[in-house]
């Protein structure tokens, strides 16, 4: 296999990320990859999050989703307009390709089906509600103050991002900048819902290496608080043993985070 020796940063991704291999490797069934099996973590950990109907709001902006849609499945319902957005432009297509329901698009209908089980919905209505409510699907870079820049996306009652940050972000000032980023999108009194892994130096997509920012949960804790979060729920999946061939993660994280309603953020 490849060994790259700087990190991969969005440049990389644009070039050498296969969209189509991503989501055909890590989430053609609700376990996810063999290897990693923490899809479902995830998913119930989503659907616990939003499906008291707890969180709701007008808008709801996903940063870095890659090729996938499988973190707005459960709060789709709850916010009337969604943004998705990636750096990658191959990602963006792959999202469009699904959202016009066009021939040849990624099948998600193992995903929605098994998160519809958990939360006793039809699945053709989540389906049709998430081609709906998906109103743009813009170019971000996560490494910018303004990561819409140069336009201006108006701050959401809800910001999730999942494995986005540590695989953009070189070194930990890196991370925290971006954090504060994607925290100027969180309208006061919002919630930020953060997936990710801890520990991870490397994930591969195919033949291809892509890097990762070592992360630990008090790392993540106090850039949150320093921004005037509040953190609701932090939930760890430890990995189980294995051969580390796909990734070297040690836990997967799902996390809840309330930013203060009279926070502001000049530092
Ligand atoms: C591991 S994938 C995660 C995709 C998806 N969110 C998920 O949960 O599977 C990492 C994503 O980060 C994106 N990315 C890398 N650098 C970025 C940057 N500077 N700004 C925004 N997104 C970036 C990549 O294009 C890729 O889609």
């Amino acid at each position: 296999m490849e060994e790259v020796a700087h990190f991969t940063e969005g440049e990389f991704y644009q070039v050498h990320f296969d969209s189509r291999a991503y989501i055909d490797n890590f989430y053609f069934c609700p376990r996810g990859h063999e290897e990693e099996n923490f899809l479902s973590f995830v998913l119930a950990c989503l659907s616990r999050t939003f499906s008291t109907g707890k969180y709701k709001g007008q808008r709801l902006i996903e940063v870095g989703n890659g090729p996938t849609i499988h973190s707005i499945i459960s709060a789709c319902e709850y916010f009337q307009e969604i943004v998705l957005s990636d750096f990658g432009d191959n990602n963006r297509k792959e999202i469009v390709k699904w959202l016009k329901n066009e021939e040849g698009c990624f099948d998600w209908n193992p995903i929605i089906q098994h998160v519809c089980a958990i939360e006793g919905k039809r699945p053709f209505d989540v389906e049709v509600n998430l081609r709906q409510r998906v109103k743009q699907v813009l170019k971000c870079d996560v490494r910018l103050e303004n990561p819409f820049h140069p336009h201006n996306i108006d701050p959401a009652e809800c910001v999730i991002t999942s494995l986005c940050l540590e695989a953009a972000c070189k070194d930990l000032e890196t991370y925290r900048k971006a954090l504060r980023g994607v925290a100027t999108l969180v309208r006061p009194g919002g919630i930020l819902v953060m997936v990710g892994v801890l520990g991870q130096t490397f994930y591969y997509v195919n033949e291809k290496r892509f890097s990762c920012l070592i992360l630990s949960k008090p790392n993540i804790e106090s850039i949150l608080e320093n921004l005037g979060f509040t953190i609701h729920e932090f939930n760890i999946l430890p990995a189980q043993d294995r051969k580390k061939i796909v990734s070297d993660f040690q836990a997967v994280f799902h996390l809840v985070a309330l930013k203060s309603a009279t926070y502001t953020c000049d530092g």
